[in-house]
């Protein structure tokens, strides 16, 4: 359920959108714009704990229990995103609006609000404001202040916001609003004041994406998997229903994977509602993303038999009606929920130029044998893990049931879209077609234009939040199956959010071992709320398809890792023993550890962010000695830097500007540890920074 979705269903229609009594959305909205912002700044600073906050368990009896341990401490997430938000360089300064209009429905006031342009630019729907009277400063005790959401962006330089100004939802059990003599001191502010009364607002931070997460927890009583999600465990397992691959795609999947690999395909092929694969770095979870894409896309249900060029259909089956044939399909297979409307409305045999090629592979060729297609959903958790998957699948392609290589239709939707991936980025798919249908002469809006992209995609990328926003609303065909990569990084909610698009099949791909979810909130870390789904899952018993083979490190790098924190039980793949030119020199490899023994760490803003500029200086001398002896390094972008701090790899960057011109990127990727995750090298120089 989208966010923006619910926030519409109690039908006012009007864009941005009232928000329905008793919808989560609503309560959501009560609890945090009561909240009062001093008091947050207070508590974070004296660490208060709220009481009666509980741990996160394994396995929950029912949703009531679920909810009760959830909910309160994605409350806590949230006042943390608060508390940090103003912390953030912000350029958003206190800026003053005129009321044009003010109305109350459901407790909540709704204001209309003129306001500067600039500042009107800066704000989206779901960022929160502080509302006040006066400005705050030092000296100022404000008497009327609370927080507000902006519903939506209106014309000629207005923005709609909701307050909530009845009081604040102490207690979550009752939910009763208590008395608060700033929110009533608002209240009579804004109600007697008919026109051109001031206000100062300033933004605080987005809740975009933890609206979502709290939409989706609120969710899961109406999943079909509801259970399995509090349980841990499937009950009601169905056998007899896998899924045929056919032979030419299974000859090249096994050619091509190793057993553990074809292992977690064959789990997911059996038909499993959750499937969970653990890949340990370089064990080719990517890798076995594009090898699940190509099986779940191309295989019959098990009731129907395929040949090589193509699906033919057994006779009994062949004799029916078609609608008596999908009826079967539907019954057999989980992952078909109706005709594909792209099969209804592609040429036959045929290319419909869905995106521009930009590379040798084919688009997709419909064969006219093929009835059906399951609609697919892959998400991760950040922009960048998304573009990594997005650019594989574009770069290697994927395999019919023919083993032929194609490129599959696909579309990235979202924000921020890498420009190695914009060719199949939704606004650039929607701006093909606006100029074809211009071109054409036909009329068409983008909403509809969307949805039908949505719709005919064999394969939507999103982020786990994206996934919940109203971009998904008007789409017509569900998604069958969805694949969460990097799902070991995402709190629990946030894997929800996708999960309520009406999904029948989930593979979660992940490492528990590796990076956990980023939590601010230090209460609600504590209690367990960075436990990923994955897990929790694994934790309560629930299988667990393991990739066991490593391609990325040499054995001498891996030996640790592998003993370390996966007892041991990590093999190399051959590969990994290339001796590199380099190893001749012990320094250079496969692994070395310096010790800069004059390195200081310092925090330049006084706090954030480390750095140590020894280290900085070290690397770039490092870096030119390897490059001078060994130039077919300098041949492509083969060396990282990677570095825990922002500030560290700020430096960096700058000392490989000045000692190796403007162009360095280009051979040399400096980057933070969360922004080069997913990504291989053939020497990666590792910058510390903490040196005490
Ligand atoms: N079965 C295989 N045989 C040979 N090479 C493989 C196999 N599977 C994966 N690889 C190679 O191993 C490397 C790592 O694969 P991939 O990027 O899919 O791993 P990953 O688990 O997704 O990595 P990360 O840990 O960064 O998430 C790639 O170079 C890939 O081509």
């Amino acid at each position: 359920m989208a966010v923006e979705k619910a926030a519409s269903s109690s039908g006012s229609g009007g864009a941005g959108a009232e928000i329905a009594a008793n919808s989560p959305l609503s309560r959501f909205s009560k609890v945090v714009l009561g909240w009062d912002y001093l008091r947050l700044l207070t508590d974070s600073k004296e660490r208060k704990q709220p009481k009666g906050l509980k741990s996160v368990k394994s396995t929950y009896e029912n949703f009531n229990e679920y909810i009760s341990i959830y909910e309160p401490l994605l409350f806590e997430e949230v006042k943390a995103q608060i508390v940090q938000g103003r912390d953030e360089e912000d350029e958003t300064d206190w800026q003053q609006g005129l009321i044009a209009s003010c109305d109350e429905s459901e407790g909540f006031h709704r204001l209309s609000v003129a306001v500067l342009e600039t500042f009107q630019n800066k704000v989206s729907e779901n960022d929160l404001l502080l509302l006040s009277t006066v400005k705050f400063a030092e000296g100022v005790i404000p008497k009327a202040y609370a927080f507000a959401l902006v519903e939506n962006r209106g014309g000629q330089g207005t923005i709609t916001i909701r307050t909530f100004l009845a009081g604040e939802v102490k207690d979550l059990e009752k939910a009763v609003p208590q008395r608060s003599q700033r929110l009533l001191n608002l209240s009579s502010f804004v109600q007697s004041t008919t026109t051109n009364a001031r206000l100062w607002m300033i933004k605080i931070c987005s809740l975009s994406t933890i609206m979502r997460e709290y939409v989706a927890l609120h969710s899961v009583p109406q999943l079909p998997f509801k259970d399995l999600i509090l349980l841990a465990a499937e009950r009601n397992k169905i056998e007899g229903r896998e899924w045929n691959v056919p032979a030419p795609l299974m000859d090249y999947l096994q050619t091509n994977l190793n057993e553990s690999q074809l292992d977690a395909i064959h789990a997911g092929l059996s038909r499993r509602s959750f499937v969970l694969i653990q890949g340990p770095p370089g064990t080719g979870k990517t890798q076995t993303i594009l090898g699940l894409l190509s099986a779940v896309l191309h295989s019959a249900p098990s009731r129907l038999q395929s040949n090589s060029k193509g699906y033919s259909v057994r006779k009994q089956v062949t004799g029916l009606e078609f609608e008596d044939k999908l009826d079967n399909w539907i019954k057999a297979s989980p992952w078909l929920l109706g005709t594909n409307p792209r099969d209804l409305i592609l040429p036959i045999d045929g290319d419909d130029g869905f995106y521009p090629t930009g590379n040798e592979l084919k688009p997709e060729i419909v064969n006219s044998n093929r009835k059906y297609r399951a609609h697919v959903l892959v998400c991760a958790p950040s922009n960048s893990a998304l573009d990594e998957i997005v650019l594989r699948v574009l770069q290697s392609g994927i395999h019919d049931e023919n083993s032929i290589v194609y490129k599959p239709k696909i579309v990235r939707i979202g924000l921020k879209p890498h420009h190695s991936v914009q060719a199949v980025s939704m606004d650039y798919l929607v701006q093909r077609k606006l100029s074809a249908s211009v071109a054409n002469r036909g009329g068409t809006d983008r909403e509809r234009l969307r949805a039908s992209i949505l719709d005919e995609s064999a394969i939507v990328f999103s982020t786990l939040s994206f996934s919940g926003s109203s971009a998904f609303s008007r789409m017509s065909r569900p998604f069958d199956v969805v694949i969460i990569d990097e799902a070991a990084q995402a709190v629990e909610p946030a894997i929800l959010v996708p999960l309520a698009h009406g999904c029948r099949q989930v593979f979660l791909v992940g490492d528990p071992v590796q990076l956990p979810a980023t939590v601010i909130s230090p209460i609600a870390e504590k209690f367990g709320y960075g436990k990923s789904l994955f897990k929790r899952f694994q934790e309560a018993g629930f299988p667990v398809q393991m990739l066991n083979i490593q391609y990325r490190m040499h054995p001498e790098i891996s030996l640790f890792p592998s003993k370390e924190f996966y007892g041991g039980f990590l093999q190399d793949g051959e590969s990994v023993n290339r001796k590199s030119p380099w190893y001749t020199y012990r320094c250079f490899g496969p692994f070395c550890f310096f010790d800069i023994v004059e390195g200081e760490e310092s925090q330049p803003s006084g706090c954030g962010s480390w750095v140590n500029e020894q280290e900085a200086e070290f690397i770039t001398t490092l870096y030119h000695q390897m490059a001078t002896r060994f130039p077919e390094l300098k041949s492509g972008p083969q060396v990282a830097v990677i570095s825990p701090y922002r500030n560290q790899v700020k430096i960096l960057s700058e000392r490989f500007k000045s000692s190796f011109g403007e162009n360095f990127d280009q051979v040399i990727d400096i980057n933070t540890v969360d922004g080069f995750q997913g990504r291989e090298k053939e020497v990666v120089i590792f910058s510390c920074v903490r040196a005490n």
